[in-house]
C-alpha cells in the first residue's frame, strides 16, 4: 500500500508524542516530527518512532548558508530519516550543495523536500515580506528552482497540485499540508484542501495534524480519512 498520509506528531514531549504513535499502525501511515517535538526530545524521538516502524518525515526546514543546510541534512539522513526539508528561498546553490554532500557521503539519501509557500500564508501575507506576487506564482517559481536544484519535490498546498502537475515531472513529489476534511476547523491554515481533493489533484503526501491528533477518535479519524482518498 501506498502510505500518503504522514500524521504531524505536534507534541511538546516525547512521551506525547509517542503514546499517540503507539494507537498508529505504520502500515497505514507515516509520522512527522516538526520544530516542536524535535526541540524538545532530540533525535531520541526519530529512535524511537523508527524501533515503533514508522517512516518519519524530519520538518524542520532548515535555511541557512549552503555548508550548513547541507551538514544539518546529512546529520538527518544519517539518522535514517523516509524525508527531509529545507526552504526553497535558500535558493539553488544551497540546495545544490546539499545533494552534491550527501552523494559525496555515500549516505541513503532520504527523499529531499523544499517548502515553497507556507500553507498558512496567503496573497496579504507574501506583501507583507515584500513579495508582490500571488502564492500560486511564486509556488510555480520555486516548485521549478527545486527541481533544477536536483531535490525530489516540494512542500506546496494542494491548491497548487493540478499546476504543479504540469510543470514538474511526473515523479517530483508534491508534500501537501493544509489539508483539512469538510467540516474541520482551518486553525491558522490559509490555503486548504480536503483529503480527497487532494489525492484527486495530484498530491503524492497528505501531511494531516490537528484533525487527527486532536480528535476524540484519533484512529477512526485516520480510516474515515483513508476511506475518503481510496475513493478519490
Ligand atoms: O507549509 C507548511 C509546511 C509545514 N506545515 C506543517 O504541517 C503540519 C500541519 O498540521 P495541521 O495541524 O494539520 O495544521 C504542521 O506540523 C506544520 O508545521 C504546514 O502546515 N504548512
Amino acid at each position: 500500500m501506498n502510505k500518503q498520509i504522514v500524521v504531524a506528531l505536534d507534541y511538546p514531549s516525547h512521551d506525547e508524542a509517542i503514546a499517540m504513535a503507539q494507537k498508529l499502525d505504520p502500515s497505514l501511515c507515516r509520522v512527522k516530527v516538526g520544530k516542536e517535538l524535535f526541540t524538545r526530545s532530540g533525535p531520541a524521538i526519530i529512535e524511537s518512532l523508527h524501533r515503533l516502524g514508522f517512516d518519519v518525515f524530519l520538518d524542520l526546514k532548515f535555511h541557512d548558508i549552503p555548508n550548513t543546510v547541507a551538514q544539518a541534512v546529512l546529520a538527518a539522513a544519517e539518522m535514517g530519516v523516509w524525508m527531509v526539508n529545507v526552504h526553497a528561498s535558500g535558493g539553488q546553490k544551497m540546495m545544490e550543495r546539499t545533494v552534491e554532500l550527501l552523494d559525496q557521503k555515500g549516505v541513503d539519501k532520504p527523499l529531499l523536500i523544499a517548502v515553497t509557500v507556507l500553507t498558512s500564508m496567503q496573497r496579504d501575507d507574501l506583501t507583507g515580506v515584500g513579495l508582490d506576487v500571488e502564492p500560486i506564482d511564486h509556488v510555480k517559481r520555486l516548485a521549478l528552482l527545486t527541481e533544477k536544484s536536483g531535490f525530489d519535490g516540494v512542500v506546496c498546498s494542494a491548491q497548487e497540485a493540478p499546476m504543479l502537475r504540469q510543470v514538474v515531472s511526473p515523479e517530483f513529489k508534491l508534500v501537501t499540508p493544509g489539508i483539512r476534511p469538510m467540516g474541520a476547523s482551518a486553525d491558522d491554515q490559509k490555503r486548504i484542501v480536503t483529503p480527497q481533493d487532494a489525492v484527486r489533484d495530484g498530491s503524492d503526501y497528505l501531511v494531516i495534524g490537528r484533525p487527527i491528533t486532536q480528535s476524540e477518535n484519533p484512529v477512526k479519524t485516520l480510516e474515515d480519512i483513508l476511506s475518503d482518498i481510496k475513493n478519490a
